[in-house]
């Protein structure tokens, strides 16, 4: 909230004035729907993270409640206990190490800027982009997070993403529309992708194809802020490396769940309780808010209704 009393003429709605973003940052942010931080996480942390991933890839660390994403290019091949296999780990708040990045002081400083002094984390994912098997089934296409999440309202919702080394367009940078934010939450489909997608992939479906992008290339430990309604996605990886990055879904304890019965999101709620069957082996009716309310974590202040 304004720190100024009396009429306030011209109020950012979308960050709060904690005395932490400059003017210029929260006009950016006010403008574009995301912040870039330059070296927020340090190289000694981003080791860390590395370090648990490929423990986490080896099997020597089984970390309840986590999902293991393998790409689309080998999703039928035999089990290998390597990173290689290993396209995006999703819900690791119960592993201490990783989840410590959803708790580091100079992330939560500036997530506070958006979701205020109540946070939960409420969706965390590490994502390893493998190299493109020459299909382009590496690329994640344009989506808002909004679309996965059944909780409002999105201004009280951020993302932090994590670059755990350099990301530019040769290994697979994210790529936004900026200012997109302003616009509703849209229908979002699977891509007709002649070389296939990975699961839960969705992207916009009838997008705008002369919105300008903007690469956003980064640096190891660069972070950036965005609302879960900008559109953006991520090419595709072109090298030999696999590409890391750490991320975390941050929501206010004030924001609240809702049922996304005869929404664009009910594709959603179908295809998580799918997983959930699979993955958990649980069978009754799940509604998708009994999955978040499980596995968010409190990183400061107050639950409330989430
Ligand atoms: C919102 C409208 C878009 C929609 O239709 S949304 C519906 C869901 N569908 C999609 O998202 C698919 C369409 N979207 C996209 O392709 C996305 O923009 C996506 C996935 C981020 C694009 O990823 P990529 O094509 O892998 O990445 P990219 O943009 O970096 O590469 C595109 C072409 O540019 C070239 N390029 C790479 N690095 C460059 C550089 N440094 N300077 C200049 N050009 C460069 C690159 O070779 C590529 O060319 P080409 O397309 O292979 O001919
Ligand atoms: N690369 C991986 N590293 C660690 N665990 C994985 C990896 N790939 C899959 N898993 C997990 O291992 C379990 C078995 O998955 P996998 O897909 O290999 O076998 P399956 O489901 O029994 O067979 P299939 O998918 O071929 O029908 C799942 O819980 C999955 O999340
Ligand atoms: O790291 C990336 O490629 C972006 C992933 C992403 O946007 C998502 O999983 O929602
Ligand atoms: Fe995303
Ligand atoms: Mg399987």
């Amino acid at each position: 909230m304004e720190a100024c009393s009396g009429p306030v003429v011209n109020r950012m709605s979308y960050t709060l004035d904690n005395n932490l973003l400059t003017p210029a940052q929260r006009h950016f942010y006010e403008e574009n729907g995301y912040l870039v931080i330059k070296n927020l996480v340090s190289d000694e942390d981003i080791e860390r993270f590395r370090d648990e991933f490929e423990r986490i890839c080896r099997r020597d660390v089984k970390v309840p409640g986590l999902l293991i994403m393998r790409d689309v290019s080998i999703a039928k091949s035999e089990f290998v206990p390597d990173e290689k296999a290993v396209m995006k780990i999703q819900d690791f708040q119960e592993d201490d190490e990783l989840f410590r990045y959803c708790t580091l002081p100079q992330i939560i400083k500036y997530v506070e800027c958006f979701t205020g002094p109540d946070i939960l984390a409420m969706h965390t994912m590490l994502i390893n982009k493998p190299p493109d098997p020459g299909k382009k089934s590496s690329r994640h296409p344009m989506h808002q997070d909004l679309h996965f999440f059944p909780f409002r309202p999105a201004d009280l919702i951020v993302c932090a993403w994590t670059a755990m080394e350099k990301i530019d367009r040769s290994n697979g940078c994210l790529v936004v529309l900026p200012g997109t934010y302003k616009g509703s939450l849209k229908q979002h489909d699977y891509p007709e992708w002649e070389g296939g997608v990975n699961k839960l992939y969705h992207g916009v479906r009838d997008c705008d194809k002369s919105a300008p992008r903007l690469h956003l290339a980064m640096e190891k430990g660069d972070t950036v802020f965005f609302h879960p309604l900008l559109i953006h996605g991520s090419g595709m990886n072109r090298t030999d490396g696999f590409r890391k990055a750490i991320a975390c879904h941050y929501a206010s304890g004030d924001c609240h769940y809702i049922d996304v019965k005869g929404t664009t999101q009910e594709n959603v709620e179908r295809e998580v309780a799918e997983i959930a069957k699979t993955e958990y082996d649980i069978h009754s009716p799940v509604i998708l808010k009994d999955i978040w309310a499980f596995r968010s974590r409190l990183v400061k202040g107050e639950r409330r209704n989430l």
